[in-house]
């Protein structure tokens, strides 16, 4: 198991939600903390939070939007700067939005991707890398399609196969880096307020009944719940390539089959 004293961890969308459970769970496990977000008032705030509840410069805030290159590149030298280096990685900020849904795709896919080759490049061996830990925040959605939002599972789904692609690189080219996923159900924070909120639906607001109907399926897990599933991602070094579900119900690791069941059809 990884131990977490003295390690220097990155997440992004930390400023409220999923994102700070994961920051406060890793400073409560010994770890310093960047955190990353968009929301600069919330950020701000968290940060003396955290670093009178853990001790001074265990942890600091850097405004980011993550699907800007430039600004996600020069925080992650600022971070490198200030903490000499990053051991773990969690991309987790992500946003709902059907109508806007080129950014959705830039901030929860492409977003994803910055945040991982920006780490990768830091930790792998053949850079003179440490190596390191990444975990990638997907969704349930990530393995089994949410109807109301076609745009946000898409791009769970590409996180999901994204970072099980890496994942399998970094053992083949043996990088010396770890690349996990997380697909939790129904987490309750603000996000999951978006299937009611036309702003954000836009055209399939008439399949609000049918998320709820999903939502007494999969009653709300807390971040509380969510973030123990974090720390078992980043510090079970056996876990490369992982996609651990989380539901009220329990949590596995997701066995993908090594053949995908077909029904034979005659052409
Ligand atoms: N809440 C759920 O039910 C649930 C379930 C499964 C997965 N997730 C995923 O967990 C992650 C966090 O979700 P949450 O429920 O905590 O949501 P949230 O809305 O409470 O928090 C998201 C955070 O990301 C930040 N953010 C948004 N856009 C950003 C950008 N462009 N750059 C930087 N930061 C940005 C926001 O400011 C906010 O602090 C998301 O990727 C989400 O898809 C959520
Ligand atoms: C509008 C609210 C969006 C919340 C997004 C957040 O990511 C939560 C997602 C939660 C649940 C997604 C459920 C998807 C369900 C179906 O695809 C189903 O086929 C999955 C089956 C999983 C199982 O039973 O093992």
């Amino acid at each position: 198991m990884m131990a977490l004293q003295g390690k220097v961890a990155v997440v992004t969308g930390a400023a409220q939600g999923l994102g700070k459970g994961f920051a406060e769970i890793l400073l409560q496990n010994g770890a310093k903390v960047a955190l990353l977000d968009i929301n600069e008032k919330a950020g701000k705030e968290l940060e003396t939070q955290f670093n009178e509840a853990y001790g001074a410069d265990r942890t600091h805030f850097y405004p980011v939007d993550v699907s800007s290159d430039q600004q996600f590149k020069d925080a992650f030298q600022k971070i490198l700067s200030k903490f000499g280096q990053v051991d773990i990685f969690c991309n987790n900020a992500g946003i709902i939005n059907e109508k806007q849904w080129e950014k959705t795709v830039s901030i929860n896919l492409c977003g994803v991707v910055r945040g991982t080759y920006l780490a990768l490049e830091h930790m792998k061996k053949e850079n003179g890398g440490q190596g390191g830990v990444i975990v990638n925040v997907a969704s349930l959605a990530g393995l089994g399609p949410l109807a109301q939002t076609p745009i946000y599972t898409a791009t769970k789904f590409g996180v999901v196969g994204f970072t099980r692609a890496l994942a399998l690189a970094s053992e083949v080219a043996n990088y010396g880096v770890r690349i996990n996923a997380m697909c939790p159900a129904f987490v309750r924070t603000p996000l999951i307020d978006s299937f009611n909120s036309e702003e954000q639906i836009g055209q399939f607001m008439g399949l609000a009944d049918f998320t709820r109907s999903l939502m007494e399926k999969f009653p709300s897990l807390e971040v509380e719940e969510v973030s123990k599933g974090l720390l078992l991602l980043v510090k079970d070094d056996s876990l490369n390539g992982a996609c651990l579900a989380m539901m009220r119900d329990g949590a596995g690791l997701v066995s993908f089959p090594k053949e995908i069941p077909k029904t034979p059809v005659a052409l």
